[in-house]
């Protein structure tokens, strides 16, 4: 894919902005006077991590984990590579993973067994996109901000050989 252009605008700023804060308010009521862990997934996750652990009004800490499977494909490689581990001691805790997007579902399943692993008390998923045509492995999504078509994304974090994680809006590639 040497010819790659960036299309139309799928979802812009705003939409996703008020979409952060509807999921917000979800997961206030969901852990209303509890504690809990938001772990972003590096990089993708970054534009959305912040979206919503600025909206959440709950005692909170958070992490950072880096995972990658596509490297400059648009395919994923079904091999996850942990990159950065977690820094805080789960066992116990409410994590909340935030993502991007969960398209093969391979990532998500593998970090969400990996936390369930480290004996964390509740594991959720927080992604930005949901991709259900990608889906090669079943995974159940808690809080999902929009769902989009069989499109390789990018945008807000999302990217093609690393680049296009700056567009402040969701957009797919162009062939
Ligand atoms: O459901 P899946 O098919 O597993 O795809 C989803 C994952 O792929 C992307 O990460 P990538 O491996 O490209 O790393 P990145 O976040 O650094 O871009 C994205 O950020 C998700 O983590
Ligand atoms: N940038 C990007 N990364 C992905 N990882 C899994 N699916 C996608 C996608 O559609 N776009
Ligand atoms: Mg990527």
């Amino acid at each position: 894919m040497s010819n790659d252009t960036v299309g139309n605008v799928m979802i812009t700023q705003e939409q996703i902005s008020k979409r952060a804060a509807e999921i917000a308010r979800e997961i206030e009521k969901d852990f209303c006077g509890q504690q809990i862990v938001l772990v972003g997934i590096l990089r993708g996750a970054v534009m959305w991590m912040v979206d919503i652990m600025k909206n959440v009004d709950l005692d909170m800490v958070i992490d950072f984990m880096s995972v990658s499977s596509y490297g400059s494909s648009t395919k994923s490689s079904g091999i996850v590579k942990i990159n950065k581990d977690l820094d805080t001691d789960i066992e116990g805790k409410n994590v909340i993973i935030i993502e991007d997007i969960v398209d093969s579902g391979t990532t998500l399943n593998y970090l969400k067994g990996y936390f369930e692993n480290r004996d964390a008390k509740t594991v959720k998923i927080c992604t930005l996109l949901d991709k259900p045509e990608g889906r090669r492995v079943e995974i159940d999504v808690d809080y999902i901000g929009f769902t989009v078509d069989d499109r390789f994304i990018v945008g807000y974090g999302l990217d093609y050989d690393q680049k296009y994680r700056n567009l402040p809006y969701i957009s797919y590639l162009e062939e």
